[in-house]
């Protein structure tokens, strides 16, 4: 059972909804055609699943659908249609106090602008879940602390956030997202407000703890950029659709539309494609590779822009591993350049981590799903 799933997902505002949802579903309108009328498609027919322990970026432009999409994932906004499974329960089906309790012990926020309470200190800041939750203050504190530290923040527990930088108060936002313990952590362009270079640090943070806490997380962001860096499975967002679903090499090597590949053109393909991607079948022979070589098997995780250095140290094409250590392939030169000119029509779909399809469930599952281009 997957951890969260929206199943085609309607959210229209304005008059008649209902009547539109009939019009969106069995006539196939769009949102211009219902605009005329005065009423507003912001989320037409989502469905995805989300795995545990997976981060699932909605990516798209203002407008798109992405906001309303997530408030109807935490069930703060009822779906005209359509239903969100959390852990098998249907969110839509539970009562006010149901949804409530949900909310405040499973689901966690993290917002563009940080939402701290100015005039109380970093370590409360941090327990305001646990003390909506009526966690008792000594047990609170510590789990703030904890949090805190896991974000970096060990020492500023009594600082007032004002005191904090941008990047350390957003660190406060996830702190406190965290120390509640909540699986699924919802994230609404929660770096978009940083500067470029804390942004990206706050990025890379993210994903250490995320090996660390596993939890699972839905990432909002317009940033095609940050979305490919962080998603484990991305959903790239027009006018209220869901226009393509699939890993960000997926959405690189073979976008759905003219759309989405209008945005992968500022892509830098040799931090997104990995060895796993390029690799051929094929090992080294002990008779090709020198005394002295000094190559070692490079993981299938790792990203272009690094397997270039150690190919050009390399005498023979660069082995590629799993993580057993055994060797899944390999990638000669030629091809590495091939493919970073753009030759890519046979790079092999893989998850995140760099794992095939072939021998990764998740990526199966990306494989499989469906990829719509409607647009
Ligand atoms: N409460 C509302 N009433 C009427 N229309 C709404 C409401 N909320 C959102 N919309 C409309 O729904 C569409 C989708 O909005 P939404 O905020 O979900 O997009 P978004 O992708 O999150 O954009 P942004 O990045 O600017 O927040 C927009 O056309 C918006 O004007």
């Amino acid at each position: 059972m997957s951890r969260l799933q929206a199943d085609h997902l309607y959210k229209v505002f304005g008059r008649r909804p209902d009547e539109a949802v009939r019009e969106l579903a069995e006539a196939g309108a769009d949102r211009d055609a219902l605009r005329a009328d005065g009423t507003t498609a912001a989320v037409i027919d989502a469905s995805f699943t989300v795995e545990s322990g997976q981060i699932f970026v909605v990516m798209g432009l203002s407008g798109s659908g992405k906001s309303t999409l997530l408030r109807m994932l935490n069930g703060l906004l009822a779906p005209t249609a359509g239903r969100v499974l959390f852990d098998g329960r249907d969110l839509t089906a539970l009562s006010d106090r149901e949804l409530r309790e949900v909310r405040s012990r499973k689901i966690s926020m993290v917002f563009q602008h940080f939402a701290l309470f100015p005039h109380r200190s970093v370590l409360e800041n941090a327990a305001y879940g646990l003390e909506v939750q009526g966690v008792p203050r000594a047990e609170r504190e510590k789990r703030a602390a904890e949090a805190l530290e896991l974000c970096g923040l060990a020492g500023w527990e009594k600082s007032w956030p004002d005191e904090l930088s941008g990047g350390m108060q957003q660190r406060v936002g996830l702190a406190r997202a965290l120390a509640t313990d909540a699986d699924l952590l919802l994230m609404d362009e929660s770096f978009s407000a940083l500067d470029p270079l804390i942004r990206r640090d706050m990025q890379d943070q993210l994903l250490v703890l995320q090996q660390k806490l596993k939890k699972t997380i839905v990432f909002i962001t317009h940033d095609l950029n940050e979305a490919m860096r962080l998603g484990d499975r991305i959903a790239v967002m027009r006018d209220g659709r869901i226009v393509q679903l699939g890993t960000a090499e997926d959405i690189l090597v073979r976008p759905a539309n003219d759309y989405v590949a209008s945005f992968i053109q500022d892509v830098d393909r040799t931090r997104v494609l990995t060895a796993a991607s390029v690799m051929t079948d094929g090992t080294v022979a002990p008779e090709d590779c020198p005394p002295g070589c000094g190559c070692a098997p490079v993981a299938r995780d790792m990203p272009l822009a690094e397997l270039c250095a150690v190919s050009a140290r390399s005498l023979h094409p660069v082995p590629v591993a799993g993580a057993d250590g055994e060797i899944l392939g390999v990638v000669a030169q030629d091809r590495l350049l091939g493919v970073m000119g753009g030759l890519d029509a046979d790079v092999r779909p893989t998850t995140k981590n760099g794992a095939t399809a072939e021998n990764a469930a998740t990526a199966k599952n990306a494989a499989t799903e469906e990829v719509t281009a409607r647009a």
